[in-house]
């Protein structure tokens, strides 16, 4: 026997279920408000009659109730806002934090694929249509929901012919609404899309302004720019029109029913079938109901809004790209790393990267990596510092291995330095501090001396205090260089990492860092890449890649007596520094 097909739930349902008090508590206000605002055509209705048959006392009374249910209406629709539109915000705030702890989860890996306009279109336009659509979507929903069958149940009490005249022209505007929201659902997908491209092309045109104004390429910007304002307002429009259908098919349903209420009621109260009094309950039962069934098609259109947000933030939050190992207490171990790569490879679907490749590093050993450009040397150091998953072979730390259970004490141990360095847009003293937060006055001024930067810092007006702008933007890149190996040196780690991380340096500072480098590192264990001999030589091994792949390997002596890369660019370098010797002298 095939097995009962469950019921789905909504998929807003997921987002609001977790807030049940507020929830319960909305719902409640919602169903006192549409129970009281129901009764008050009712109540009118009596006044009515009463006054038909002179009962005067017994109008007054009715015109009390209706006060009495108009007040209570309106206090229930006050609680009704406040509760279920607060809920929409702390669902609307829960959800960018899950997003954004989704994002700080990710490896890089999903960050090469990723657009940042995009995701932060997503994570601004998308859980706002989301924030819309369980909060004001949602509340006039369950107002409709609640109100419409208890003003049916009015009207069929009054007169159940006139109530099922007038209920038909309803049916009507059930199936408009039906076939408007599935094109609304389409297009409001496209509408996003077309939002996402906007702000990532807004994002990269305002990252890379100077490359736009060096290059001239403002009018080709611009013109990209205003084809996708425009395909974005085109759709807009058109959603407009969607949108602007449901107005008139509800006034146009409500005209309907009040034009069957007066001629079909009206007939009924001539043939003495319906009192004057039941006519005027029904006017009123057609009011009330007027507005939650136009509301309808607002709060249709914005759950159509809000489904297509949710399935462009569901796509970040189930990215197949795997997820970090979460953050939390580790513990380094002591001494310098030893590391070990047994076959590794990490190829991209060029064929570019590196491996298979073996490698032995032993504990306070230090290796510099060299090779032509792109021969897989960053490639090589993000293998080892476990950024980049290895699609074969293995790499042991400390002799077992690298398991994901161990990453974070590995990075907790690591001292990185990427070849772009990246500031945050805080003081010189927080950006130094990242990994060692409450650092000692102190150890930031020595670090700062071995990297030379301790002068540049005594002459800024505000010191370590000094505030470096947008990505460091007040610092030149060799400063930036410098500050951002003065931040991985202030960690002591076990294994620094150095990815040509003194390139935008002049050769005489840079010797001598490397030369305060010497003896700061102690027994660190050092991995670099470089394409300078002179600072190769500051290592006891030097790897030569080609494609990947292990060319030469050696000390910096032996390399340079064998033929290959590396005595190659020694002696056009050692040229190079001989004629500009010259040239000085
Ligand atoms: N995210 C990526 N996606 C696809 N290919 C990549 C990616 N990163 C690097 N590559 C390719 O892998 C190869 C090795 O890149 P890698 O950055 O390691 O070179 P490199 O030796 O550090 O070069 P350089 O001296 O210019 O810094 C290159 O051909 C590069 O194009």
């Amino acid at each position: 026997m095939a097995a009962p097909s469950s019921v789905r739930a909504p998929w807003w349902w997921k987002l609001v279920a977790p807030h049940r008090r507020s929830l319960v508590l909305g719902f409640s206000a919602t169903i006192l408000c549409s129970l009281a605002a129901a009764w008050v055509p009712y109540w009118s209705g009596r006044a009515v009659h009463a006054l038909e048959t002179g009962a005067y006392p017994a109008s007054r009374r009715a015109l009390a109730w209706m006060l009495a249910f108009t007040i209570v209406a309106g206090v229930g629709r006050y609680l009704m806002r406040n509760i279920l539109i607060g809920l929409s915000r702390e669902v609307e705030r829960l959800q960018r934090q899950e997003l954004y702890d989704s994002l700080l989860a990710r490896s890089f890996a999903f960050f090469e694929q990723s657009r940042i306009g995009d995701l932060m279109s997503r994570m601004g336009d998308d859980v706002n249509t989301v924030r819309m659509a369980t909060g004001p979507g949602l509340m006039s929903l369950l107002q409709t929901a609640s109100l419409l069958p208890m003003t049916f149940f009015l009207m069929l009490h009054a007169s159940p012919r006139l109530a099922m005249a007038v209920i038909g022209p309803f049916s009507l505007l059930a199936g408009g609404f039906y076939v408007i929201g599935k094109w609304s659902h389409r297009l409001q997908q496209k509408i996003q899309l077309v939002n996402s491209q906007l702000n990532t092309f807004s994002h990269e045109t305002i990252s890379g302004e100077k490359v736009v104004q060096a290059f001239g390429l403002e009018d080709l910007r611009v013109s990209v720019f205003e084809g996708l304002s425009r395909k974005q307002a085109r759709m807009g429009i058109a959603q407009t029109m969607l949108y602007g259908a449901y107005m008139p098919l509800s006034a146009l349903t409500a005209a309907m029913a009040a034009l069957v209420l007066v001629a079909y009621g009206g007939s009924l109260v001539l043939k003495g079938q319906l009192t004057l009094g039941d006519l005027t309950a029904f006017t009123g039962y057609l009011a009330t109901l007027a507005w939650p069934i136009m509301s309808l098609g607002w709060s249709a259109n914005l759950f159509q809004r809000g489904r297509a947000g949710q399935e462009r933030i569901d796509q970040v939050l189930h990215d197949a790209t795997p997820f970090l190992p979460a953050p939390g207490e580790v513990e380094v171990p002591a001494g310098p790393a030893a590391l070990k790569l047994e076959g590794a490879v990490h190829r991209f679907e060029s064929g570019r990267g590196v491996g298979p490749l073996d490698l032995d590093l032993a504990a306070g050993s230090r290796l510099a990596v060299v090779g032509g450009i792109g021969s897989g040397k960053t490639v090589l150091l993000q293998m080892l510092a476990g950024l980049r998953t290895l699609q074969g072979g293995s790499l042991l730390l400390d002799g077992a291995p690298l398991d994901e259970g161990r990453l974070r004490s590995h990075w907790a141990g690591i001292g990185w330095v990427p070849q772009e360095a990246f500031l945050f847009s805080l003081s010189l003293r927080e950006n130094l501090a990242l990994g060692r937060p409450g650092a000692p006055e102190e150890d930031l001024w020595e670090v700062a001396r071995v990297v030379c930067l301790d002068d540049l810092i005594r002459r800024l007006p505000g010191g370590l205090d000094t505030v470096v702008g947008e990505r460091g933007v007040i610092l030149s890149g060799g400063e930036r260089q410098r500050t951002a190996l003065a931040r991985a040196l202030l960690r002591r780690p076990r294994l620094l990492i150095l990815d040509d991380a003194l390139s935008a340096v002049d050769a005489e500072t840079e010797s001598r860092i490397l030369e305060n480098l010497r003896g700061f590192l102690g027994d660190t264990t050092l991995v670099l890449a470089t394409h300078r001999v002179f600072v190769a030589e500051l290592c006891d091994q030097v790897l030569v890649l080609e494609d990947g792949a292990a060319a030469q390997r050696g000390t910096p002596q032996e390399l340079a007596q064998e033929p290959g890369h590396f005595a190659r660019i020694k002696r056009l370098q050692s040229l190079e520094r001989e004629i500009l010797g010259e040239a000085a002298s």
